[in-house]
């Protein structure tokens, strides 16, 4: 049977998200920690580790079918593949950073700059539409400390908490993108694979679903409930069944998370109670 061949990153920041989310969807696969290449036991999906800076080049010459890689990566040097899916983790900015005690006016002050980064073509992209020329030093990783050996006078680099910033005496002056963890398919991919990563994304796209909502019940009296579905963001038909208690229901909905905490305070004003707030396993729609 022909089988979706998959990269997902081997170690680092995407690897152990990659494979929850899969086994989310329902499809089994060991972590990779001996094996480069593995099949997931339920579903037609062979798993390649590699090193997530090789996956775009992997996805061009048609060695993988799709790949979990960073967005960011795929700005740096895969413009010409396609993203199908944004998966919601490892989410992160590229930007600039330059030493903290120095001052910055804009990123004029950048002309003729030395500049240390992993993501060169990104940075020259960035400083191009600007008309800005520096000087780029590309290295492949530990970008932060070049300020502090001379080096560089700026980075720029993945900024997530900050802390690494923080601790090297970085500020950061500019945004240059933001990235997350996408779903990336080959030019070269098979209609018979390409049939495979429909099913594959059908699965990921309920698991997603499901973590941006929670499943909502609550009591309310009867002459409240227009009011409260009117609150509700997103559902149009909640479930309503009578409570014993005279002229009170029980209403069950779907909620988005993001939403919560707002609407959980305007439904208790309008007399909601006995609110329980459910996780969703699995959304299909
Ligand atoms: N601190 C972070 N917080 C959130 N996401 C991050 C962070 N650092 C990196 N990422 C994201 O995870 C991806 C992988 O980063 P990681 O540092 O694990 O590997 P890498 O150095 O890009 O690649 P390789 O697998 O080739 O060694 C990055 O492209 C970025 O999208
Ligand atoms: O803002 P923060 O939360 O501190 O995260 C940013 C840091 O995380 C990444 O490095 P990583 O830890 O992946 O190490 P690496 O350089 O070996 O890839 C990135 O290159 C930054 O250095
Ligand atoms: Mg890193």
């Amino acid at each position: 049977m022909k089988k979706l061949k998959i990269a997902i990153q081997k170690s680092g920041r995407l690897n152990e998200d990659s494979i929850k989310i899969l086994k989310e969807a329902g499809i089994y696969i060991d972590n990779g920690r001996d094996q480069l290449k593995t099949s997931a036991r339920n579903f037609p999906l062979e798993v390649l580790y590699l090193r997530n800076g090789d996956i775009p080049q992997y996805l061009r010459d048609g060695v993988v079918d799709l790949a979990i890689v960073g967005e960011n990566l795929l700005i740096e040097k895969g413009e010409d593949l396609q993203i199908v899916e944004k998966l919601g983790f490892s989410k992160c900015k590229v930007s600039i950073a330059i030493p903290k005690g120095k001052t910055y006016n804009g990123i004029q002050d950048l002309q003729g700059k030395k500049i240390a980064t992993s993501y060169p073509n990104t940075v020259k992209n960035y400083l191009a539409k600007q008309n800005i020329t520096a000087d780029l030093h590309q290295i492949s990783g530990s970008v932060e400390i070049a300020p502090n050996i001379g080096l560089a006078d700026a980075i720029v680099d993945i900024v997530s908490s900050g802390s690494t910033l923080f601790k090297n005496n970085l500020k950061e002056v500019e945004q240059i993108l933001t990235s997350e963890a996408v779903l990336a398919v080959s030019p070269k991919i098979s209609a018979e694979a390409n049939e495979i990563l429909k099913k594959l994304q059908f699965r990921i796209q309920s698991v997603l679903k499901a973590r941006t909502s929670k499943y909502i019940l609550l009591n309310a009296p009867n002459k409240n409930i227009d009011k409260i579905v009117e609150i509700l963001p997103g559902m149009k038909s909640p479930t309503l069944l009578p409570l014993a208690r005279e002229g009170w229901s029980s209403l069950h909905s779907v909620i988005n998370e993001e939403a919560f905490w707002e609407v959980i305070d305007e439904l208790k004003n309008n007399g909601a109670e006995g609110i329980l707030i459910c996780p969703i396993e699995k959304m299909v729609l």
